[in-house]
């Protein structure tokens, strides 16, 4: 995986990322709400979205080398390396070439957050946490109907235990830069999205 520095000597791809982009780290655990109210941010305040959880999926389904290894990944709810999800970031943030983004499901752990940044040298504006109990955000996934092969309930209990395995030193690490902003994302969806609202508005 090339590095930032090896990347602009090469003349590479990554050159959008010389533009230094506005980038909004998205978590919370499966079902939590973070596809939803990135919607709703894109639109309101002219991020764009892009979900590592679907460039992934995406990539599965491709004719790509990763194809096969990247579905099985994700059937057990596992992490895939973070070669290949900050590669695919970074293709689509230089395909598409704007300045500011909602990356959803990144960084899942910390090897992906050290990569991300070790390879882009981008550092996130601030990283937006949707804190919502696990029996909340079961209900929310068995209801989705979106024919996800992960929404079934064994690989549902598998993403849960990973995320509150791997989450946890991600929101340190960001925590102790006074990044992280918290949000209870246990209410409605509008609810949610008033607060989300608020922490945009200080922001931008
Ligand atoms: N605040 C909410 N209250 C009730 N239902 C919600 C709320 N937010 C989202 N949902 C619903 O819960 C389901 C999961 O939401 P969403 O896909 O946004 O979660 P996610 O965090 O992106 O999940 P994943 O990480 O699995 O992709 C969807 O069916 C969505 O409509
Ligand atoms: N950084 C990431 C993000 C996602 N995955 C895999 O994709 C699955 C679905 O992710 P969602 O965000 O859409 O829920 C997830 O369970 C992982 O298997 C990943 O490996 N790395």
């Amino acid at each position: 995986m090339e590095t930032a520095d090896e990347a602009r000597n090469q003349g590479s791809s990554v050159s959008i990322l010389e533009k230094n982009p506005r980038v909004v780290f998205v978590l919370g655990g499966p079902g939590s709400g973070k596809g939803t109210q990135c919607t709703n941010i894109a639109k309101l305040f002219g991020y764009t979205h892009l979900s590592a959880g679907d460039l992934l999926r995406a990539e599965s389904e491709s004719d790509s080398e990763n194809g096969i290894m990247i579905k099985n990944v994700m059937k057990e709810g596992k992490i895939v390396p973070s070669e290949v999800t900050v590669k695919l970031l970074q293709q689509a943030m230089w395909k598409i070439g704007k300045d500011k983004f909602l990356i959803d499901g990144f960084p899942r752990n910390d090897e992906n957050r050290a990569a991300f940044e070790n390879v882009t040298g981008i550092e996130p504006a601030f990283v937006l946490y949707f804190d919502c109990p696990v029996e909340e955000m079961e209900r929310r996934l068995l209801n989705r109907n979106q024919a996800r092969e992960d929404d079934k309930i064994e690989t549902i209990k598998k993403r849960f235990k990973v995320f509150l395995e791997s989450n946890p030193p991600v929101i340190s690490y960001y925590s102790e830069k006074g990044k992280v902003r918290k949000i209870d994302a246990a209410r409605s969806i509008d609810q949610v999205f008033e607060s989300v609202k608020t922490i945009f508005e200080a922001q931008d």
